[in-house]
């Protein structure tokens, strides 16, 4: 039997939000936006979950949200670092042990089992998977004056979600191996997500698997409204 450990990133300061209250605890019908990554997961197959957070909010994601909503499965509220990566490296050093690792965005509250299982299946069979959608608009690459450059073949673009998920062994070296020649000053491309991580640091290919149109990151003002009507829409209020 497989083990399964979720990593919930929850330790961004939201930036491009504009809330005095970091995004992912702020209200969506009712409850804090990370309560519904942590629901997913906690009724999902995983046995482990890390919550990742800033280090001033252990005891607030302690007492407020893992014991007040009963999150049985979270192990550890750990601290996380100044960029999402460092983030997930903390994660990662928390887990006690698995055979694969789920890595979520905290702020995509729309994330649901059918998204899980098949990460879970794409880990299983590929070692290294990401959520993701077909691009539906044309996208186009500016020059640095704002004049379009050119346009790339959209049957070729993809929008990346979370979760991305991972053989614990392979995301694991490829992140210390990444943050040490950072430390080490050396030149590092700049990491968006955990599968350049893998890609840069071990070459292995990571396989698309289908995520959700839904499955928005809550990154300015308008995602709230939008997520709380996915929300209503799919009865997952109360
Ligand atoms: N140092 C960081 C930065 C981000 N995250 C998490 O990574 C996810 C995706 O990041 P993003 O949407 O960019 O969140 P913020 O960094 O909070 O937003 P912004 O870039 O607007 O500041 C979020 O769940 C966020 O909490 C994290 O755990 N640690
Ligand atoms: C991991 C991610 O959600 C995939 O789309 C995204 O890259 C996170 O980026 P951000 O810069 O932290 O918003």
């Amino acid at each position: 039997m497989c083990t399964y450990a979720a990593i919930v990133l929850s330790a961004g300061s939201g930036k491009r939000m504009k809330s005095n209250i970091p995004k992912q605890y702020m209200d969506l019908n009712g409850k804090p936006v990370i309560y519904y990554s942590l629901k997913a997961f906690q009724e999902s197959k995983v046995s482990e979950i890390i919550l990742v957070c800033g280090k001033d909010d252990v005891e607030y994601c302690t007492e407020e949200i893992i014991k007040k909503y009963h999150f049985t499965k979270v192990s550890a509220v750990v601290p996380g670092g100044k960029e999402r990566y460092h983030s997930v490296f903390e994660g990662l050093k928390a887990i006690q042990g698995a055979d694969y690792v789920l890595i979520h965005d905290g702020a995509r509250p729309m994330i649901d089992d059918e998204i899980i299982e098949r990460t879970m299946e794409g880990a299983r069979q590929q070692k290294a998977c990401v959520a993701a959608m077909p691009v539906k608009d044309t996208i186009k690459v500016a020059d640095p004056n704002g004049y379009v450059d050119h346009t790339p073949d959209r049957s070729t673009l993809w929008m990346i979600q979370t979760p991305q998920a991972f053989s614990y062994p392979l995301i694991f070296d490829a992140y210390d191996k990444v943050l040490k020649a950072e430390k080490n000053a050396e030149q590092i491309p700049a990491i968006t997500d955990d599968a350049m991580v893998a890609e840069y640091a071990t070459g292995c290919r990571v396989k698309l698997v289908q995520g959700s149109y839904e499955n928005i990151k809550i990154t300015t003002p308008e995602d709230i409204h939008i997520a709380e009507l996915f929300l209503r829409k799919n009865e997952k209020i109360g």
